[in-house]
Parts: C-alpha cells; structure tokens; sequence
C-alpha cells in the first residue's frame, strides 16, 4: 500500500528512530509498503522515518529498470575516506528543492537485510551519498539543515506551494 510521506518541516521528521528487534511479519509488510511508496514518489532511496514509522529502517533502489531494491536494517555507516565531495541532494520529504550536500563519498555499511541476514560492504558514489542522507533521515536530520538559513526559508516556502497544487489536484 502507499504510504504518506511526511513533509518537511514536520516535527515528526525530528524523531530518532529506534532499533529492530525482530524482522516481524509487520516490518515486512512495511518494508513491501515503502519500496512501493519510493516508486511511486520516483525516489531512490526511502527512510521508515519519512513514513512515520521511527524505527531503523531504510529501503534503496539505485537500478536503472528499479526492480532490485535493497533493505537496510540497523544500518551502521562509517566514512572510509576523510576528504567531503558536494553532490546535488533532494529528498522526497522536501519535494522540488535540491542543493549540493558535502559528504565522504566513501563509506562502509553494516546492517542486516530482511531477512535478518548480516550486510557489511564499502560503498563510494551515490549509494555512499544516498545511505549517508537516508542515515540522517534516521536520525532527525533532514539535507536542508546543511544549507544556509535562507536556503531553509526558501525551501520551506517551495514545499509549501508544491503541497498546496499536490492537493488542488486531488
Ligand atoms: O528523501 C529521500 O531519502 C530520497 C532521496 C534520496 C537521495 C537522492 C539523491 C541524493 C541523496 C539522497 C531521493 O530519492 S530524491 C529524488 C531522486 O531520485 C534523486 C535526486 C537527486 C539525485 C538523484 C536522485
Ligand atoms: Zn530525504
């Protein structure tokens, strides 16, 4: 099903989301749920934060023909290199903005899959720069927090226009 993503700067995108005991049926269901909702929104990536569900869990889809997604489960990321390159960022939850993000673009991941298996793999390029941006979303950190005062401003008007045609269209 699909499920609505929150907008910033909805506090609820603040919340730290906890950790995943048990891969259960409902997280499953929420993980099939939010690999539709990323489709649809056209985006590449998805938090469980996004959806209003503060547990840590991230889904990504990278492919050209979008049919191999990737779940992450308490994701761990840790940069490998020390040197910042600037990507152009956007993020479904702040719809029609984008602005360059300076982050290593290097980095390792550890999580567990859906099913529960172990994830450890070094990543660089955009899969770096995306988990990077998904791990914030995890922890209350949306990409517009890394520009400048005006830039948030101007995106909060941008979101609030783009919400206000998203809900003339029906
Ligand atoms: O809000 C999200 O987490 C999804 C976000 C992930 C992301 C994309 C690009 C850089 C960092 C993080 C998106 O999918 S935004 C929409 C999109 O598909 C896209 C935007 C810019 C570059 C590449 C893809
Ligand atoms: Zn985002």
């Amino acid at each position: 099903a699909l499920l609505p993503i929150l907008n910033y700067p909805d506090p609820r995108l603040r919340t730290i989301a906890k950790p995943v005991k048990e891969v259960t049926a409902e997280i499953k269901t929420l993980i099939a749920d939010m690999i539709e909702t990323m489709y649809d929104a056209q985006g590449i990536g998805l938090a469980a934060s996004q959806v209003d569900h503060h547990i840590q869990l991230i889904v990504m889809d990278l492919s050209e023909d979008k049919n191999s997604p990737r779940v992450f489960i308490n994701p761990k990321v840790t940069p490998l290199v020390e040197e910042k390159q600037p990507y152009e960022e956007g993020c479904l939850s702040v719809p029609d903005v984008y602005d360059k993000v300076e982050r290593p673009n290097k980095v390792r991941i550890e999580a567990l899959d859906e099913n529960g298996e172990k994830i450890d793999e070094e990543v660089e390029g955009l899969l770096a720069v995306c988990i990077q941006h998904e791990m914030d979303h995890l922890n209350g950190v949306i990409f517009v927090d890394y520009l400048s005062r005006l830039k948030q401003t101007r995106a909060r008007d941008k979101v609030r226009k783009v919400i206000k045609i998203r809900e003339k269209q029906g």
